[in-house]
């Protein structure tokens, strides 16, 4: 019979397999040549490092990881050993969306800032750039891109150069995977020269891999106020975060951007298919039934008296609380891994209904174009 190893912090999972499998569940981070030796297949997250020490001899013909990010994955040692690897491409990346306007929704609330006012640059624009890139200009924000690969493929048009983006980005948002080398390296790529090329307020944002910004650079930058503030997701070093850092954070959380309950849904259906196709299982369409509804789906806002970025915002948060996830993590920082093991459920903008009472045709449009799964004026 088949064997697979997965993960024991992927929801949705259980019994879904194991008709067709023997199936074991295992802690990520402990998932290693000993106990992945005689499997057949790997259901991962990024806890574990699928590497030649932890595949040589293991006889694994497969990987599947239910993320979006594979930098835990040698994805050469496994071309040349004819281990076949997948991601999930753009799984979460409508739970990162709801991250960073979550975060806009409530910085522009702390700091009185007009949205719209503010000129967003975004490094890195693939599947969840392009949805900030989206939501940024359906709150009128201006939206600067920097994406090298891309422009390169498609021409310069709708890209900037770095140079560019800095010198007049108020909030860089980092949207890249992590590449130690080569043309496109993105490994520190916010460091002290970038940071000095920042305006001096700049507010910047990571939720792509804590390594791709240097850590100690960025808190001199802060302490320098060659910045304004930081909102970080994602940690050099995680979960031995520099609690220096912590502390000089505006908002700060234990990589969990991509924890939606329907990113995580997504990210097990793609990994089970790859497996089913792989395997020949008759499960190459399947996809969770039991993904649990907000608490409350539906949100009546009276728009009487308020501005536009007063009622997406409410909306946004209404969906998500970030400050909620950033008061737990500063709490007890320590916690990090118990943090994103534990995570509650949290439902995307599609899960959820917005009735607005004396709003416009305009507002129903900029929600609708947000994402939110239906909006109607009452
Ligand atoms: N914090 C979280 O929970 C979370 C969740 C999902 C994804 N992520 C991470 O976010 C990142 C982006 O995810 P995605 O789904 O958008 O990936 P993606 O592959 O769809 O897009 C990445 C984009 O970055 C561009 N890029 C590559 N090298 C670049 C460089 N040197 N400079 C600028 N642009 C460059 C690519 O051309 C591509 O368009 C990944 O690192 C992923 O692991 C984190
Ligand atoms: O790459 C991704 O998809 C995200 O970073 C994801 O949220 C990572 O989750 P993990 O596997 O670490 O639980």
């Amino acid at each position: 019979m088949l064997k697979i190893i997965a993960d024991n912090k992927i929801p949705f999972l259980e019994g879904v397999l194991e008709p067709y499998a023997h199936i074991s569940y295992l802690p990520g981070a402990k998932t290693d040549a000993s106990v992945i030796k005689g499997a057949d297949a790997l259901i991962t997250r990024t806890r574990t490092k699928c590497d030649e020490k932890a595949l040589s001899d293991s006889g694994v013909k497969m990987i599947a990881t239910a993320t979006i990010g594979f930098d835990h994955i040698d994805t050469a040692y496994c071309d040349k050993n004819n281990i076949k690897w997948v991601n999930a491409p753009g799984c979460n990346s409508g739970s990162v969306l709801q991250y960073i306007a979550a975060t806009i929704a409530t910085l522009t609330s702390k700091l009185c800032i007009d949205a719209t006012q503010q000129t967003i640059g975004i490094i890195g624009v693939g599947n969840v750039g392009s949805k900030v890139a989206g939501f940024a200009n359906s709150i009128g924000m201006k939206v600067l891109q920097y994406d090298p690969p891309r422009a390169e493929k498609e021409g310069r048009e709708q890209f900037v150069d770095l140079p560019e983006l800095l010198a007049q980005a108020d909030l860089i948002t980092f949207h890249v995977p992590l590449q130690r080398t080569g043309i496109y390296k993105t490994h520190h790529l916010g460091d002290a020269a970038f940071f000095e090329q920042c305006k001096k307020n700049a507010i910047i944002i990571n939720s792509s891999r804590g390594e791709v910004i240097n850590n100690d650079d960025l808190l001199a930058a802060l302490n320098k106020q060659t910045i304004g503030h930081a909102v970080l997701d994602v940690w050099e070093n995680e979960p031995d975060i520099n609690r220096g850092l912590l502390d000089k954070t505006m908002i700060a959380t234990p990589h969990i951007a991509g924890y939606s309950a329907d990113g995580k849904a997504n990210g097990t259906s793609m990994s089970v298919q790859a497996i089913s196709r792989r395997f020949g299982l008759p499960l190459e369409d399947w996809y969770p039934s039991n993904i649990p509804a907000p608490a409350h789906p539906t949100l009546q806002i009276d728009a009487q008296g308020m501005t536009d970025q007063q009622v997406w915002s409410k909306a946004i948060l209404h969906t998500y609380e970030i400050l909620e996830d950033d008061q737990r993590f500063r709490r007890e920082p320590a916690t990090f891994e118990y943090l994103r093991g534990s995570y509650p459920i949290r439902r995307e903008f599609r899960a959820y209904c917005i009735q607005l009472k004396n709003g416009s045709e305009r507002l129903v449009e900029m929600l609708n174009k947000i994402g939110f799964g239906h909006v109607e004026l009452i």
